[in-house]
């Protein structure tokens, strides 16, 4: 019998080695498939470990494309972020099976998830349980538009850790502090360490890092995987001041 680790124990196995990941954020409906080649040529000089894909939305239907062409151009993990049941490709390795935790909205607390299930039963995707923490990042995002929930206050941390403590005793695998996607203002460095100092389980942050400055306070705090979309976007010479 062939023993293969799951993408999760990577991860643990990472912690535990204090060797820390980095993804880069795919969002269908922005990137140009034709560009895919090229771009992950980039990012295999990088230090990206891992490929997010995923949006708030996908109005144009691409996931399963996209995702089609980059797993024709990477051995990198490759993760669906989902915005919604519909957001499911079996051409990915795996999925963050998100719970939306910082909002009373049942439709993302459970209801996304049962609707998700006729596709996911039979499916050879990785299942990640993870608890999503939405916080305020200084401008209203994506994510609150669509879920229809507040984020939690940076002022209010111990709401943030309570909720996140939560999440892991109700048996999440990984916690996701996010401040949205092109976040005026990461997650503060001092919430992260809070946080990631009473967590046992992996800890991911994302949401308006720009910066190696940020991305370095996001590590030494105690993120164990940063996600990083908008910057590269934007500014593709950000990815090549991480390079390996
Ligand atoms: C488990 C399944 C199948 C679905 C879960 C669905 C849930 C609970 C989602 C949480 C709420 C949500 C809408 C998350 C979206 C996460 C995401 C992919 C964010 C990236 O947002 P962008 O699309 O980059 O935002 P912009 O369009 O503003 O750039
Ligand atoms: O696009 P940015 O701001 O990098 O955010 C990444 C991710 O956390 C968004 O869901
Ligand atoms: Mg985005």
């Amino acid at each position: 019998m062939i023993l293969l680790k799951t993408m999760y124990e990577d991860i643990i196995q990472a912690k535990k080695d204090s060797k820390k990941l980095l993804a880069v954020l795919i969002d269908p409906d922005k990137i140009d498939t034709s560009r895919i080649p090229e771009f992950f040529q980039k990012v295999h000089e990088s230090i990206i470990t891992h490929v997010f894909v995923g949006g708030s939305t996908d109005e144009g239907n691409q996931l399963e494309t996209v995702v089609k062409t980059i797993k024709q151009h990477t051995n990198l993990p490759v993760l669906i972020f989902p915005g919604s049941h519909e957001q499911i490709t079996e051409t990915a390795d795996g999925i963050l099976f998100l719970s939306l935790l910082s909002g009373r909205n049942p439709k993302y607390l459970i209801e996304q998830q049962i609707q998700s299930v006729s596709k996911l039963v039979n499916s050879s995707l990785e299942i990640i349980p993870t608890g999503y923490i939405l916080i305020d990042g200084g401008v209203e995002t994506a994510v609150q538009r669509v879920s229809e929930t507040q984020p939690i206050s940076q002022e209010d941390e111990t709401a943030i850790l309570h909720t996140a403590l939560a999440g892991q005793f109700s048996g999440k695998k990984l916690i996701y502090l996010e401040a949205g996607s092109g976040a005026k203002k990461m997650v503060k460095p001092e919430i992260i360490q809070k946080v990631a100092s009473q967590l046992q389980i992996p800890l991911i942050v994302g949401g308006g890092i720009r910066s190696k400055t940020q991305l370095n306070a996001a590590f030494s705090a105690g993120a164990d995987l940063v996600v990083i979309g908008t910057a590269f976007e934007e500014n593709e010479a950000f990815l090549e001041e991480l390079k390996k």
